[in-house]
């Protein structure tokens, strides 16, 4: 069955813009999980810009599902996960200025970092992930990395402007996510999944979990958290019916 990891990153955007205790990311990630979601997933920025390192200590102690801790490749955030001990952590790339996580991490171009990185993550019981570009030579590299699992970055297929762009992409999603099987990895996907893209990605039947975020924290603003991430749970699960 297809796993729901919810991030709550953007509660917490909402919160920092003003500086206030509310809206709680904790709050959040409960209802998500009473809701449904499989795992929580929370990205600890090295600008602070929405998670807070308060924000990861209480939950590490308070989810019932899996912690799922995003975190750049730096030996401050190793530090930090090796303290934390999520269940699982996707290294991903990390630029102060960008909007958002704009691309894969260059596990090729930074193949001894991040090796080394995997290697003391798993020695301590943590499970990782590569968050990558939907990329042959991106994939290989994360399994001679030593990662037992990728996040494909769905990124270009979400925002792709046209429907032969789209299809462009999605077919590069599938390909990667056969590759990555083959090479006996797990292969989760996200970035950028909402209600009236999710269900394409969802139905390739090699994924095994999605992380989505920004979309699910957009919606509970009409519906509310806990009956946002049951629609996005009940599509996903539909795609594969
Ligand atoms: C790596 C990733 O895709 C998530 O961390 C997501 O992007 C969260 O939002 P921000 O990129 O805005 O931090
Ligand atoms: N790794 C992707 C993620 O956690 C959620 O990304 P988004 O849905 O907020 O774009």
């Amino acid at each position: 069955m297809i796993e729901l990891g919810v991030n709550i990153d953007h509660v917490a955007t909402l919160r920092q813009a003003r500086g206030t205790k509310y809206p709680d990311p904790i709050e959040a990630a409960l209802i998500a999980e009473s809701a449904g979601a499989d795992a929580i997933t929370l990205h600890l920025r090295e600008d602070r810009r929405h998670i807070q390192d308060r924000d990861v200590e209480i939950l590490r102690n308070r989810l019932t599902t899996r912690m799922n801790l995003e975190s750049a490749v730096t030996d401050e955030m190793i530090t930090i996960a090796l303290r934390i001990k999520p269940h699982d952590i996707c290294l991903v790339p990390e630029r102060r200025e960008e909007l958002t996580t704009e691309g894969g991490l260059d596990v090729v171009k930074h193949f001894d970092q991040i090796k080394r990185a995997c290697e003391k993550l798993g020695e301590a019981g943590i499970r990782v992930s590569l968050f990558i570009n939907a990329d042959a030579l991106q994939i290989n590299a994360a399994a001679r990395a030593g990662a037992p699992v990728i996040e494909i970055h769905t990124g270009s297929y979400a925002d792709a402007h046209s429907f032969d762009a789209q299809e462009k992409h999605f077919l590069e999603v599938q390909e990667a996510v056969g590759l990555g099987r083959n090479l006996g990895l797990k292969v989760n996907a996200g970035h950028g999944l909402h209600y009236e893209n999710v269900q394409a990605i969802a139905a390739i039947p090699e994924i095994s979990e999605l992380n989505i975020g920004h979309a699910i924290v957009a919606r509970a603003i009409f519906v509310g958290f806990k009956l946002a991430v049951q629609e996005m749970k009940q599509l996903m699960l539909e795609s594969r019916k």
